[in-house]
């Protein structure tokens, strides 16, 4: 009933005021026309001038348009006043609509677009909306150290309509009310507010011989749409629980993907890894004719930091799939995950992350004492739902699967036998061989980037390149990756902050030197406020674009990489910050003590050096001392004798 209101109402002002009109947002100026002809095309065409009598049929046509889209609802929301049979029959043989429930991974997409149509007409109409916080990801760069408004953007605020409100979408013409509204469960009840079991209900005015079909091609533009634009982007879809009991694959971002290229694992590990799962790809015929399910799984086991996530989301971009995220620590039981297994969005990549730290672990029986499996009441996925995952009884054909984990030994034979489990990679430290690309990837130019032939132009670099490596191996620690990553942002970093130091206090110099020019606040107050503000966001945009420009165009002086005791100790920092494990911390304590050990004696050996010196100066001195003094006796007293020489050994003094 109160969709029907709405749209009465919506209706209502559209007919009434002309700038509430849904068109006024797409073409404003030509619905105020089109408008001030309605009255008198009802009434005939005799008003209007020859120039504009062209175009008379089509305004009556679509005010007849208008009106006929309108009547119906006044129509069937009186008579559903009336009785509700009659609402019901009217709206069950005027209209058509489709229902998309917020499980439906197409349900984030088309919401998206609908939001976007919100957004882009800017309706006047909407009065009560939902603010959502937007990223803003342009404010993060550049990044100027010293400029702490830039360091910590203001969030962005994006408005959308509220659960409940009713949506006007024009598509070719044709008008599609959609309305969010809280789901409605099997016995006709509401879940009330607090949940957020959402609907897309999209309704349209029924057209001959169409019906749903219509409204199921508009509904596909739309995704077209999104897709398109989104393509060449990774969309990830984690699965979550939407509301009690329920759960959904939702789109949790939609990411410029992160390059294959950037990912730096052992020689010739990546390109097997990569043709290992093309081969599996091109192979769907050859499953189908042997009778094997075509699934394919694959472990990717190794310390924290060695780029198993990464090089997932680097194989996702090479081979344009998306990613789907299963947590297996999540309170998912057997029937929630076999059903999300089977509606996994299209072409997805199924990630199964941390794998040793789920429940399922090698022993079912300690995974049960550990609460897991259901017994502590919380729904686990058991181990037996995981081997049917895994034997692709509910996966659907061609589904690729990666589980990641950091113990292999804590995984159940079970699970990583053939047929199970494809291939098993183990992604270690980073040999010299990593070290070198990640550092040629972080500080090379163009090509030297990947190709070891290019770099060969820039034997500077090479230099500076051997003898970082040399410092590394002299350090005798396993260093994952992402420490090397580290390493080299926060030298960047630091050498960036070195740059904006030095434009400062040049900027300070070249004002004081050249006795900047002092603004005259009458004057300012005389110009027109409107111009100052104008003006003043253009310097801010020419500010900002030329500081972004600066930023790119940094060069990173490279040579303090030479220093062995920078490099050193900008690792142990990195280490120390990043509480890296155990064995590690063990390690650099032992070397802080063996260092604080030797300081120490070379500061004892460096005193006892220094207490010698002055003991012989003391001794020159007494020397020089008891010369002046029997220069002196010699003078005063001729015939004294000379004290005796001290039997103490240096530095001892007498009491
Ligand atoms: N081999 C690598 N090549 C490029 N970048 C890497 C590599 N390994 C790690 N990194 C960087 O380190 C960070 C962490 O890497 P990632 O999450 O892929 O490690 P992981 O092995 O999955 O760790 P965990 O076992 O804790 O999940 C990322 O920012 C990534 O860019």
């Amino acid at each position: 009933m109160s969709f029907l209101l709405d749209g009465f109402i919506t209706e209502f002002f559209a007919l009434t005021s002309t700038s509430q009109h849904p068109f006024s947002a797409t073409s404003g100026g030509s619905v105020n026309s089109t408008l001030s002809t309605n009255s008198k095309s009802i009434h005939g065409i005799e008003g209007l001038s020859d120039e504009n009598v062209w175009y008379a049929p089509a305004v009556q046509s679509m005010v007849a348009m208008l009106i006929l889209s309108t009547i119906p609802r006044i129509i069937s929301t009186i008579y559903g006043w009336i009785h509700p049979g009659i609402y019901n029959y009217i709206v069950e043989k005027l209209y058509v609509s489709v229902i998309i429930n917020q499980d439906e991974s197409i349900y984030f997409q088309i919401g998206q677009y609908v939001a976007e149509q919100e957004e882009l007409a800017r309706s006047k109409k909407l009065r009560h909306v939902q603010g959502i916080a937007k990223d803003n990801e342009s404010s993060r760069y550049p990044r100027n150290y010293f400029d702490e408004e830039q360091s910590t953007p203001t969030p962005q605020i994006s408005l959308l309509p509220r659960t409940g409100s009713l949506q006007i979408v024009w598509h070719n013409g044709q008008k599609i009310w959609v309305r969010r509204e809280i789901r409605k469960v099997e016995n006709g009840e509401s879940l009330g507010n607090g949940l957020k079991g959402l609907n897309l209900d999209l309704s349209s005015l029924l057209q001959r011989s169409q019906e749903c079909f219509n409204i199921r091609s508009i509904i596909q533009d739309w995704l077209d749409s999104i897709y398109s634009r989104d393509y060449n982007k990774l969309t990830v879809y984690q699965c979550m629980r939407i509301h009690y009991g329920d759960y959904g694959w939702k789109r949790i971002s939609n990411k410029e993907m992160r390059r294959y290229g950037s990912v730096v694992l052992r020689e010739n590990q990546k390109e097997e890894i990569l043709g290992d799962v093309q081969k599996f790809l091109g192979s769907s015929k050859k499953y189908a004719m042997r009778g094997i399910p075509y699934r394919h799984a694959v472990i990717l086991h190794g310390p924290p930091g060695t780029g198993k996530t990464s090089f997932i989301k680097g194989l996702a971009e090479k081979l344009k799939l998306n990613i789907a995220y299963i947590s297996l620590v999540a309170s998912l039981d057997d029937d929630g995950f076999l059903s999300m297994l089977t509606r996994v969005p299209a072409n997805s990549v199924i990630v199964m992350e941390d794998f040793d730290r789920s429940h399922i672990t090698k022993d079912a029986q300690e995974s049960e004492r550990n609460g897991g499996s259901g017994l502590s009441g919380i729904p686990r996925i058991t181990e037996a739902g995981l081997l049917n995952a895994l034997d692709g009884i509910n996966t659907p054909e061609g589904s690729l699967i990666f589980l990641t984990c950091n113990n292999l030994d804590k995984i159940g034979r079970a699970v990583k036998r053939p047929g199970r489990v494809d291939q098993i990679y183990y992604l270690t430290y980073a040999d010299n061989y990593q070290i070198r690309e990640m550092f040629w990837r972080f500080f090379g130019k163009g090509k030297q980037t990947t190709d070891p032939e290019a770099r060969k132009d820039n034997p500077e670099l090479q230099k500076i390149a051997n003898v970082f490596l040399s410092h590394i191996q002299s350090l005798n620690q396993n260093l994952t990756t992402a420490t090397l990553q580290k390493f080299f942002l926060e030298y960047e970093k630091e050498k960036e902050i070195e740059y904006w130091k030095q434009k400062k206090e040049q900027g300070i110099s070249k004002d004081s030197s050249s006795g900047s020019v002092s603004i005259n606040t009458k004057d300012l107050k005389e110009n027109d406020e409107k111009k100052q503000h104008v003006d003043h966001n253009e310097q801010e945009k020419e500010k900002k674009e030329e500081e972004e420009d600066e930023y790119k165009s940094i060069e990173i002086d490279l040579n303090l990489l030479m220093d062995k005791d920078y490099v050193i100790n900008l690792f142990e920092k990195i280490q120390m910050e990043t509480g890296v494990e155990e064995k590690m911390m063990e390690e650099i304590a032992k070397r802080k003590a063996k260092e604080q050990k030797k300081k120490g004696k070379e500061q004892r050996k460096k005193e006892k050096e220094e207490e010698k010196d002055d003991t012989e100066d003391t001794e020159e001195d007494t020397e020089e001392d008891t010369a002046v003094k029997s220069d002196v006796a010699d003078t005063n007293d001729v015939g004294a004798p000379s004290p005796p020489a001290s039997p103490l050994p240096n530095g001892v003094t007498s009491l």
